[in-house]
């Protein structure tokens, strides 16, 4: 498999970095960081040791939402598997790797805001330019309007482990 690689495991740990330093004022010991299994789990990892050596300690927990399946287009939104522990009166910060349609995240918004999130902000390592009826509050990157791979980005379930970000076509 022969992909392009655009942005570099270097650049993306500075720009996590600058994301951490920019949100922590927001954000306390008591904000809840959700992150939207599967793709999130490389960047909440590393976006919440980031806030950590920024001094902030947040929760965390994770909401396991599947749209796009092996394909390449979103369809129907799966709730897979929901938080562990209630969010009602809590301030949430959903992270998640790519930010496309929207559906995604729309969906993880409205979600968190029915169980009772008094706050809920987004943060996303990349930002494709699509018209959608949600932006994110925190982009790490503006991506271009290519597939993408690595950083959690998979292609049918390959390339997430890959520690940059890749474009295939
Ligand atoms: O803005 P959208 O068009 O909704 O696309 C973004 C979502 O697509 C991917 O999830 P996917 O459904 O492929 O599940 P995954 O996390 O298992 O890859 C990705 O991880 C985002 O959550
Ligand atoms: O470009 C992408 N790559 C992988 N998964 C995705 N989910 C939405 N957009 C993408």
């Amino acid at each position: 498999m022969t992909y392009d690689i655009l942005l570099s495991e270097a650049d993306i740990a500075a720009r996590i970095d600058a994301m951490a330093r920019e949100m922590a004022p927001r954000l306390t010991e008591d904000t809840v960081g959700v992150c939207l299994l599967t793709g999130g789990i490389w960047f909440a990892a590393d976006l919440t040791r980031a806030l950590a050596r920024h001094g902030l300690g947040i929760g965390f927990d994770s909401m396991w939402l599947s749209s796009y399946g092996d394909g390449r287009q979103s369809g129907e939104m799966i709730l897979r598997a929901d938080l562990q522990r209630p969010v009602k009166g809590k301030q949430v910060l959903i992270m998640d790797d790519v930010l496309d349609t929207g559906a995604s995240l729309k969906f993880a918004r409205d979600h968190l805001l029915r169980a009772g999130a008094t706050e809920v902000l987004t943060a996303v390592m990349a930002s494709k330019p699509v018209t959608r009826q949600i932006e994110a509050d925190y982009v790490g990157w503006e991506a271009p309007k290519r597939y993408l791979v690595g950083y959690g980005l998979d292609d049918g379930g390959r390339l997430r482990g890959l520690p940059f970000i890749g474009a295939l076509d």
